[in-house]
């Protein structure tokens, strides 16, 4: 299920990054623990309350030169008005209104998008000596926060929840598959969705429950039903250069949140960027079905080791999505072409498959018995029982005696017995250990 997104914007120095490190907290310190996954972080998943939202901080313009930033800032504010449920706008209550504050709440009060005008570096128990100027920007009431101190940020994120969509986010029936293109510029994203709707397939613009068709593409392959996500973005040439790269990962970022299935589309030529790993970390901590298309395959010159090694290279710059499909292609000869929409509806059945109990069960104990579960001070551990609980992504409960003694690496070999025995190509896997109550210890 699509979780709503929440966009902090404002100029720099205003302390954005410090609300958001703030919000997010440990959760960082143990994702950055994960090999591959970058440290500089865009979004974090945040539990409030009953609700749960992706957090992305928009911030980090270089102030390169004072012309630049009135026109990054903008940019800055179109990114959270077309991705984000909720903007946070940040000012600063220390050093009062300023005339590029008053620009942004421009472009922000006519995108009709719900917007909490948040003054922080408010300190002290008493409110800002600025506190009332800003009233002046129409956005309503400021709400007075201290990230620096974490005054006042409860009280803001109630206000958050408080304007997401009550009837879910879903914008499509549950049998549209959902997909998103993901990847650089000039990668070939466009040229592989023209292939793609070329062949046969019918756009349409009907499919129930449809409200974001101005930007996504709908289409029917058979009896299947898909849309691709975001397909505007994808098309739009940018006039100006995307200078801050990371405005594209912000875009991406929404994209794989609405999708069930991410292409993550890499040029032969070029290899696995920054970018590609920010993306398809997003994917992985999201339970989004995974798959890696190398594009422009024509242009490699190939001996009989070539794609091999290709593959060896993918997997180690992604590690932590080894689940991933990789397919080699190219959309100027439409080489492997015809594999991709079969790989996606493959893919997005894997990330939607449930095992019945009994089944898991025998897989389970069967595990058990080639591989005996680690002990530790005479202690084993044991595994009682296995359920899967939920979807997209398969998510599995294993009740156990003790969850100290679940190693890494024994999950890890729980979950490749799993894989072997089922499948779940291209899709994430979970896992959560409960101490069974009152259980043999
Ligand atoms: N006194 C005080 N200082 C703060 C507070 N929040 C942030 N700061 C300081 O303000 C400065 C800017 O904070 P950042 O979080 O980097 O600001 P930013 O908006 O993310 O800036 P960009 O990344 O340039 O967009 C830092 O020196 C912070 O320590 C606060 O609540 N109170
Ligand atoms: N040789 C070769 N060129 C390709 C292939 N796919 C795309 N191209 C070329 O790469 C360039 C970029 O392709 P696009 O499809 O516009 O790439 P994009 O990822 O949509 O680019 P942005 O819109 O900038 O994000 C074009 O000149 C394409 O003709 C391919 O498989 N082989």
């Amino acid at each position: 299920m699509a979780k709503p997104i929440v966009a902090i914007v404002g100029r720099p120095n205003v302390g954005k990054s410090t609300l958001f490190n703030k919000i997010a907290g440990k959760r960082i310190a143990i994702v950055e623990d994960e090999p591959g996954v970058t440290r500089d972080r865009i979004y974090t998943e945040v539990e409030w309350l009953t609700h749960q939202f992706t957090l992305i901080d928009t911030g980090g313009i270089e102030p390169e030169s004072e012309e630049i930033i009135p026109a990054q800032m903008r940019r800055q504010a179109e990114l959270a008005i077309e991705t984000a449920h909720v903007i946070v706008f940040m000012v600063d209550g220390r050093q009062g209104l300023i005339s590029s504050d008053r620009e942004i709440a421009d472009m922000l009060r006519k995108s009709k998008k719900p917007v909490l005008l948040v003054l922080n570096k408010v300190d002290t128990k008493e409110q800002s000596a600025h506190l009332f100027d800003f009233y002046e920007l129409g956005i309503g009431e400021p709400i007075e926060i201290s990230s620096a101190l974490g005054l006042g940020i409860g009280d803001m994120l109630d206000e958050i929840v408080k304007h997401f969509p009550e009837e879910g986010m879903e914008d499509y029936d549950e049998e549209v598959i959902k997909v998103a293109i993901i990847g650089k510029p000039n990668v070939g994203k466009s040229s592989i969705i023209n292939k793609i709707l070329g062949e046969d397939r019918v756009i349409v613009s009907n499919i129930a429950g449809t409200t974001r068709d101005a930007i996504d593409t709908p289409f029917t392959d058979g009896e299947d039903q898909y849309v691709f996500i975001d397909t505007a973005g994808i098309r739009r040439k940018s006039k100006i250069k995307e200078h801050v790269e990371k405005y594209s990962v912000v875009r991406a970022i929404a994209a794989v949140e609405r999708a069930d299935v991410c292409l993550l589309v890499i040029d032969a030529e070029e290899g696995v960027t920054e970018q590609d790993k920010k993306i398809a970390g997003f994917s992985h901590e999201n339970g989004k079905g995974l798959i890696i298309v190398i594009n422009k395959w024509d242009l490699i010159e190939k001996e009989t080791n070539t794609m091999n090694q290709f593959t060896k290279d993918i997997r180690n710059e992604l590690s932590y999505c080894e689940y991933a499909p990789i397919l080699f292609v190219s959309a100027v000869t439409g080489q492997r072409m015809n594999k991709i929409l079969e790989k996606i509806k493959f893919v997005a059945n894997q990330n939607a498959m449930r095992i019945p109990t009994g089944t898991l069960n025998e897989v389970v104990g069967e595990a058990m018995l080639l591989n005996q579960p680690p002990s530790d001070k005479g202690k084993r551990l044991k595994i009682f029982y296995a359920t899967q609980a939920s979807v997209k992504p398969p998510t599995f409960i294993l009740f156990i005696n003790d969850r100290e003694l679940m190693h890494f690496s024994y999950q890890r070999y729980i979950e490749n017995r799993i894989r072997e025995n089922f499948g779940f190509e291209g899709t994430p896997i979970r896992f959560i250990n409960r101490e069974k109550a009152g259980g043999d210890k």
